[in-house]
């Protein structure tokens, strides 16, 4: 089966000055229903990597193959589709739209997808029904607690069936209950098949995944079994 990420030599530097090489020529692959984990200490280029696999940046070197399309062929706008229909983004601080609720947050997730405006606004429903927030598709994200925002931003990151799920400390505002229930629903959307890569500091949190890299002034190393 074609691995859902695939990355050779990827690497990322910065001109500066001073010249920063923030990850060095590394290789990864991802199989589909994996559950990854990316670890390691402030500085060390997790958001760089970050950025290179939700296709929001561009390396300096090395390829990334996403689903067996290799990414460096892309137009600007080939690169926007393939993000936009591919991965799902959950990040540290949700990114809910304000003034919007949260079916419509969930709705506008879907300018990728083709489907008619009623079934948008039915998988929208689905999806924040599936995460436990049926009772909520018209608050506003402020009405909402942390957590339940961030179960919105899961609702949205989900709509379109992406390939990846990629997670940037997606604990880290909220209390340990929430954050228990987030790392939940990642098991069960584990279970069900979804690939999962989630960036972060906590031990806690790379704890639940099958397996870890770890990144260390821009290397990126296997980690050891537990
Ligand atoms: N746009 C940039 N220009 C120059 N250097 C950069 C740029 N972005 C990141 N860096 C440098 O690259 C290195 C890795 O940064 P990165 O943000 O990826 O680390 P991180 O592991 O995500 O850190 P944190 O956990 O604190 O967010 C750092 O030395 C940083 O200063």
């Amino acid at each position: 089966m074609t691995p859902v990420i695939r990355l050779d030599g990827l690497a990322r530097s910065f001109a500066g000055p001073p010249p920063v090489t923030a990850l060095h020529p590394c290789d990864l692959t991802v199989e589909r229903g994996e559950y990854l984990a990316v670890t390691g200490p402030s500085g060390s280029g997790k958001s760089t990597l970050l950025h290179l696999l939700g296709l929001l940046d561009t390396p300096t070197a090395g390829g990334y193959t996403l689903d067996g399309i290799d990414t460096a062929r892309l137009t600007d706008r080939d690169r926007s589709t393939l993000r936009g229909r591919r991965i799902g983004f959950v990040f540290q601080s949700f990114h809910l739209i304000a003034h919007r609720t949260a079916e419509e947050n969930v709705l506008l997730a879907q300018v990728y997808n083709r489907a008619p405006r009623a079934e948008r606004r039915a998988r929208a429903r689905a999806a924040l029904r599936r995460v436990g927030l049926g009772h909520r598709l018209d608050a506003l994200p402020t009405t909402l607690s942390g957590g339940e925002r961030q179960r919105v931003a899961i609702a949205r990151a989900l709509v379109n069936r992406p390939s990846l799920l990629l997670c940037d400390e997606p604990t880290g505002n909220l209390d340990s209950a929430n954050a228990q229930a987030v790392l939940d629903d990642f098991d069960s959307l584990h279970a069900e098949g979804y690939t999962l890569v989630v960036i972060t500091h906590d031990p806690a949190v790379a704890a639940r995944a099958g397996r870890t890299v770890r990144i260390r002034d821009g290397r990126l190393a296997e980690a050891e079994e537990a």
